[in-house]
């Protein structure tokens, strides 16, 4: 697929996964994915399994996301991981302010943004996740949902470090309930998101930043998805778990 922008496709393993099973499935990865090029491959594991993945995938063509970070660098913060733990595994993405973090743990769009800005302070790339509730969306707020998202969890982002975040796009209607967006669904909000970026930013960094699409993304629906010029990849939750499906999304995109 001849694509503006290189495909990334993460799996977001969620918590599932003890180190043995992770390491199962990421060594089956590496095996399955040996060839692809054409997309940037990224595995997010539960903290747990970072420090081992990452051994594995040393030197392949996979690379380590976490699914979380906390926005201080040291401190007085039990039970949080700071960037520089995770730069100590190689971790070159985080997701942030995936929806069940902004309904479990009540994360803000302005924590998300503080979150972000520490990412890039430790060469870490932001994932940042938008998405409209059902209920938003049926009372036409999507957008103005999106507006206010994009705009807070991304606040104070230099214009280089906007390209290098890549925003997820996960309507959370979608999210394990085997409701997919269609694709035109998932392309007008891509679009709407990127609009944006050029209002906030310019027409060049819009054009850069990579936008992904999530909610029950499965290889029989991932290359319709893929196929809309602003869908630039996934984030994969329940199809990530298992080197058969999460091979065959990425296959099926390029
Ligand atoms: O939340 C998601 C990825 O971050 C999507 O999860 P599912 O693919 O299981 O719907």
């Amino acid at each position: 697929m001849d694509k503006e922008r290189k495909l990334i496709i993460a799996g977001n393993w969620k918590m599932n996964k003890t180190v043995a099973e992770a390491l199962d499935l990421v060594s089956d990865l590496k095996m399955e994915l040996a060839s692809i090029k054409e997309v940037d491959i990224v595995v997010c594991p539960p903290f747990t399994a970072l420090c081992e993945v990452s051994k594995v995938i040393l030197h392949s063509n996979i690379r380590l996301g976490a699914q979380n970070m906390n926005e201080h660098q040291s401190g007085a913060y039990t039970g949080e991981i700071a960037a520089g733990m995770l730069k100590e595994f190689s971790v070159r993405y985080v997701i942030l302010g995936h929806s069940e973090r902004r309904q479990y743990q009540k994360e803000s769009d302005a924590l998300i943004s503080k979150k972000a800005l520490a990412a890039h302070a430790a060469s870490i790339k932001p994932i940042v996740c938008v998405g409209e509730l059902l209920a938003e969306r049926e009372g036409g707020l999507m957008e103005k949902v999106l507006d206010t998202q994009v705009r807070g969890s991304l606040a104070g982002l230099t214009k280089q470090q906007m390209e290098e975040t890549v925003i997820a796009y996960e309507p959370v209607w979608a999210i394990g309930t085997g409701k997919t967006a269609t694709s035109a669904q998932a392309q007008e909000a891509h679009a709407f998101i990127r609009k944006l970026l050029v209002s906030l930013y310019d027409e060049a960094t819009a054009r850069r930043v990579r936008i992904q699409y999530g909610g029950s993304v499965k290889a029989s629906n991932a290359r319709e998805l893929m196929s809309q010029p602003d869908v630039d990849g996934a984030l994969v939750g329940g199809a990530s778990l298992e080197v058969r499906s999460f091979g065959d999304i990425i296959k099926n995109s390029i």
